[in-house]
């Protein structure tokens, strides 16, 4: 059987990145593929795909994201910048020869999208958000389908949405067990463990609330144990005097941790609140609210009305409240939510159905 080609875009930060990983490690599972993938030169997606992926074909393209608001002067060049990628893409496409493009949208798939379209390669886009990204609006009219992670997204795309299956956001597999990673966070397996992450770039608001949380359970005796990831340029000193908290800047594998958590406490990036769902796991979530219409709220609303967790607006955030909002939901059995089929074997199952028409 003939190689399935694939190429993909989508990067910049996590949310983005890992939902493609997801989706091509299935994809690589199933049949001989070979990836054509276009990054965001410097950014997470660039420095990663040459070791996520076996065979692959990396492009970076100098993209940037527009400024808001978005009829700012200086957005121009910007644009002008992006058209001028699209001629490198298209050069790319025509030589790679895609049986489909798989994006998961952010900036970078304008030139992409264009380009691909010109050519007439069938597109599939993704979308993680509850509210739909300005570049998958945009792009839908060329896309052959939008998968969409939440339900009450498909009336977003308008006159596309016709266009729009719900499949949920894929989350990169899971490898280990329980016992594996309280062994290599050398805790305790008795006790809850509680994972802290400020979305892939982490969070210094989430930073500061979770010191006055831990100099407040310093001070009073509870069981907790804290995996908590800081991002880059926070100084770990802070956290040392704390003996039941583990910091790291950024782990590759953090998934692996989440699937295993008692508990998350987390921002309301689309693919943290996709990993809490997948692994059915219980969550307070601080959506950030500079996200772009607030989508990081609506990504935190869908995951409670679910029963998988709590949301805590920014300006509510005290040491007490996170405190007695951890012990109650620790105390509470999850309620557990049947997923039908995992989003990547949805995602793929509509592809394939798309391609044999
Ligand atoms: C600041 C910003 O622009 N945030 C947006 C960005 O989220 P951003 O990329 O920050 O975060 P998400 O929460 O969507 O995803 C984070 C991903 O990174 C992983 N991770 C994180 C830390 C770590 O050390 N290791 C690791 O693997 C998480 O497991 C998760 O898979 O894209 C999302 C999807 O479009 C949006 O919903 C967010 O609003």
């Amino acid at each position: 059987m003939a190689k399935l080609k694939v190429a993909l875009c989508g990067g910049g930060t996590g949310g983005h990145y890992y939902p493609i990983l997801a989706v091509a490690q299935r994809l690589s599972e199933k049949f001989d593929t070979e990836f054509l993938y276009f990054t965001i030169a410097g950014r997470l997606d660039d420095k990663r795909v040459d070791q996520d992926f076996a065979e692959v074909k990396k492009i970076p393209l100098n993209v940037h994201g527009l400024i808001r608001p978005i009829y700012k002067p200086s957005n121009v060049g910007i644009v002008i910048k992006h058209l001028m990628q699209t001629r490198i893409v298209k050069k790319e496409l025509q030589e790679f020869r895609p049986d489909f493009l798989f994006s998961s949208g952010g900036y970078i798939s304008f030139p992409v999208v264009l380009a691909a379209s010109k050519l007439n390669i069938p597109i599939y886009l993704h979308e993680q958000n509850a509210l739909p990204g300005m570049a998958n609006k945009k792009l839908a009219k060329y896309a052959t389908a939008i998968f969409v992670s939440f339900k009450e997204s498909i009336e977003k795309f308008g006159k596309f949405s016709h266009k729009a299956r719900f499949t949920g956001n894929p989350v990169r597999r899971v490898y280990k067990n329980r016992e594996e990673v309280f062994e290599e966070l050398k805790f305790d397996m008795s006790k809850p463990l509680i994972v802290v992450m400020g979305g892939s770039q982490g969070s210094s608001f989430i930073n500061k609330k979770m010191l006055e949380l831990y100099e407040l359970i310093n001070s009073d005796k509870h069981d907790f144990q804290f995996l908590h990831i800081t991002g880059r340029g926070e100084d770990p000193q802070k956290f040392e005097k704390y003996s039941f908290v583990k910091t790291f800047e950024y782990i590759y594998d953090l998934h692996e941790y989440v699937a295993k958590a008692d508990l998350v406490i987390s921002r309301g990036g689309a693919t943290s609140i996709a990993e809490i769902v997948n692994y059915n796991r219980r969550a307070i979530v601080i959506p950030w609210n500079g996200a772009a219409e607030n989508h990081q709220y609506h990504n935190a609303v869908i995951l409670e009305k679910l029963g998988l967790g709590c949301v805590i607006l920014e300006d509510a955030v005290t040491a007490e409240l996170l405190l007695s909002r951890i012990v109650n939901s620790l105390s509470r059995k999850t309620s557990t939510i049947h997923v039908l089929k995992e989003p990547v074997e949805l995602i793929i199952e509509n592809i394939i159905r798309e391609e044999s028409r």
